[in-house]
């Protein structure tokens, strides 16, 4: 019976660091376009985050944290996939959320090479999100931001409100020089009709055979710019918001050039909300999200992402933004 139900769309987002994925994740989760969706997420630092960071919808979520989807994780895409075709009727459509540090070659060539996903999946978009203030500064030495651009059918440069009117047109026109036929759509944190977006054939293959002749043939090699790392700060004693926000400010002026990405969720002292702190470079962003629930530990869990950041010096630098010193220190 399944062999003959129409093939399920699959829509891959992707986009460097910090571009605005799960911003557009959460846009197509809340939005009453009709459709439902299984996820799936995966993210490059060593503790998830972003599962964390997705409204909470109906959607069943499905996290992929122990490597970048495009390497080693391959095959649990694969496994994952193959055991929502058991469970047909429960969903109208895949998304998969990228790391910003995928090379979205090997994951679009997912649907093609291996049998089963091909024959009830169908790829029907590569969604690249672009931060219109942060590409211009990172594309020459991040090849994947390049990769991304150049496999996606449909880009979104977002972030406009961050960057003029002259910017943009220059971002756009090195975009073209990538890629000159996909859709670009400007938006600002993702507004755009989410509709228009999904289930509509854009992922077009003889496109990509011209980028990628071997896009069928070969298991894609994908290296890791090695010098972009990731590490992350746990901890169970609360923490002093006098003590964090002036330590984040400090960090990001001293370190922002080389943090991609920081994300975390803070649990500070006398406070009942958890508290969600995300930064691109030298842009911090933070609010309060929900209230702790009572069997819910309150860990705080944040982390770096960049190129070759002073991890001890910046854990030197939380620890001591712990509301209560240890004796020990
Ligand atoms: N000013 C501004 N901020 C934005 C916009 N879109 C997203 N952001 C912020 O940028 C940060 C990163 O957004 P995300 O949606 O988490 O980006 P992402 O691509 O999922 O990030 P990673 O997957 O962690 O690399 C968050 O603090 C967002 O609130 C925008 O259009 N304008």
């Amino acid at each position: 019976m399944s062999r003959k139900t129409a093939p399920i769309p699959v829509t891959v987002l992707t986009g460097y660091l910090g571009a605005g994925k799960t911003t557009l994740l959460n846009r197509i989760l809340s939005e009453p376009h009709g459709r439902k969706f299984a996820v799936i997420v995966n993210e490059f630092g060593e503790i998830g985050i972003d599962n964390d960071l997705i409204v909470d919808a109906e959607e069943d979520v499905f996290e992929m944290n122990n490597g970048c989807i495009c390497c080693t994780v391959r095959g649990d895409l694969i496994r994952i996939i193959e055991g929502l075709m058991r469970r047909p009727g429960r969903f109208d459509g895949i998304l998969i959320e990228t790391t910003g540090l995928a090379d979205p070659a090997p994951v679009a060539q997912t649907f093609f090479v291996d049998e089963d996903v091909r024959a009830r999946t169908r790829l029907d978009s590569i969604i690249t999100v672009v931060d219109a203030r942060h590409l211009p500064g990172e594309i020459d030495r991040a090849h994947e931001a390049q990769e991304q651009i150049a496999f996606a059918d449909t880009i979104i440069l977002n972030k406009t409100d961050l960057a003029s009117a002259e910017d943009l047109a220059a971002v756009e026109t090195r975009i073209r020089r990538i890629n000159p036929t996909a859709s670009i759509l400007r938006s600002e944190r993702c507004d755009l009709d989410i509709a228009s977006l999904l289930d509509r054939k854009a992922f077009d293959l003889d496109r990509i055979l011209d980028v990628e002749p071997d896009f069928l043939v070969e298991e894609h090699d994908h290296e890791h710019d090695d010098h972009v790392a990731s590490f992350s700060l746990v901890e169970r004693q609360p923490i002093d918001p006098e003590k964090f926000f002036p330590w984040l400010q400090t960090t990001v002026q001293a370190f922002g050039m080389d943090i991609l990405r920081l994300k975390g969720i803070i649990s500070f002292s006398g406070d009942d909300d958890r508290y969600v702190a995300q930064g691109v470079h030298m842009l911090l962003e933070g609010n309060h999200q929900r209230p702790w629930e009572e069997d819910e530990e309150r860990i705080t869990r944040l982390v770096f992402i960049g190129r070759d950041l002073p991890k001890d010096v910046i854990t030197d630098g939380f620890l001591k933004c712990r509301a209560v010193r240890q004796a020990a220190e």
